[in-house]
């Protein structure tokens, strides 16, 4: 049984339809993301499925349970890590965490999870005198106090420095090692390419692909290229004739080819059956971005795309 489930969800804001139809399902174990744009539904489609909001229509389950009917069950069983969380001001770290560690039957140990997420010397400090960075850090321990069956992160990493992120990464990596079951929102490629077992692109309010990252760009038809140098004499013509190449330019700086298929293993097999060996070889394929673009028509912009090269 899938441990989140989601079929036909639909929901609106008065006239406004945040959430047209969406429908997924997360199976134990797994990273899922949700990736789209500001405004596509992504929020309020895990506020449905956390209960802090009821659809209009379709059918949740969480666990097996509905989170509209069963919220106080299942906020046992789920760490729920939202944007903007606010606690109050004076309330200092370590409080907090002990604090919620307190609503819940078989919690985690706080001193360990502070350690994890680097606020152990942060311990006393107060809610209103963390930066944005730590806040977002703190919310991560808050959804994992519990030891939740089931995270759902939203914005996980927004507002991290790319060191924290890469950590932040790493510590939901070991979270999901355990077991965990994690549901991701994400606006950021580089973090569901890293982190998503599987992922549902979703755009106004609508999924337009659910695959692995990989199988979303298998479904990019586009060209790779190759780069390289070479001692020698390039073999121009048995390259160009190879099946697999579109195209060949030769500069100062090296030699481009572009094409489709193996073209790395045509490529390399040609050379070395003329006794050389390629130098500096780089190549370039088709990424999440170029499916996202194909998918939805436009790109994340490099903000959102929030990349950590
Ligand atoms: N409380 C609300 N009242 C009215 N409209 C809302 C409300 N919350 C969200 N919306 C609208 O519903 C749509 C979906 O918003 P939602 O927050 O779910 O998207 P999102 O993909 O999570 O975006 P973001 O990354 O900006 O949070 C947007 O058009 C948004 O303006």
């Amino acid at each position: 049984m899938p441990v989140i489930e989601v079929a036909n969800l639909h929901k609106r804001y008065g006239e406004r339809v945040a959430v047209a139809e969406v429908s997924f399902h997360v199976e134990r174990g797994e990273i899922f993301g949700i990736l789209g744009r500001n405004g596509a539904g992504k929020t309020t489609t895990v506020e449905c499925l956390t209960g802090l909001r009821t659809p209009d229509g379709g059918r949740l389950r969480v666990l097996g349970l509905d989170p509209a009917l069963d919220g106080a069950r299942l906020r046992q069983r789920v760490g729920v890590q939202l944007q903007e969380a606010a606690l109050p001001d004076k309330l200092r770290v370590g409080e907090a965490v002990e604090l919620y560690a307190s609503f819940y039957p078989a919690p985690a140990d706080p001193a360990e999870l502070l350690d994890t997420l680097g606020l152990t010397e942060h311990r006393r400090t107060p809610f209103k005198k963390l930066s944005g960075g730590q806040k977002q850090r703190l919310s991560i321990a808050l959804a994992l106090i519990g030891n939740p069956e089931v995270a759902v992160l939203d914005e996980l990493t927004t507002g991290l420095d790319p060191q924290a992120r890469r950590d932040t990464w790493r510590l939901i990596e070991q979270v999901r090692d355990r077991g965990v079951t994690i549901l991701l929102v994400t606006h950021f490629m580089a973090e569901a390419e890293r982190l998503c077992d599987r992922l549902a692109v979703i755009e106004a309010g609508r999924v337009l692909a659910v695959d692995s990252p990989a199988g979303l760009v298998s479904t990019v038809d586009s060209e790779q290229r190759i780069t390289f140098r070479i001692n020698g004499v390039l073999p121009e013509q048995a390259l160009r004739a190879l099946p697999e190449v579109t195209a060949l330019s030769i500069r100062r700086d090296g030699i481009t080819l572009s094409g489709k298929g193996n073209l790395l293993n045509a490529v390399v097999t040609t050379l070395s059956a003329h006794q050389l060996t390629p130098l500096d070889l780089s190549i370039e394929r088709s990424t999440l971005d170029d499916a996202f673009l194909a998918l939805t028509g436009a790109a994340l912009t490099d903000e959102q795309n929030g990349s950590t090269r």
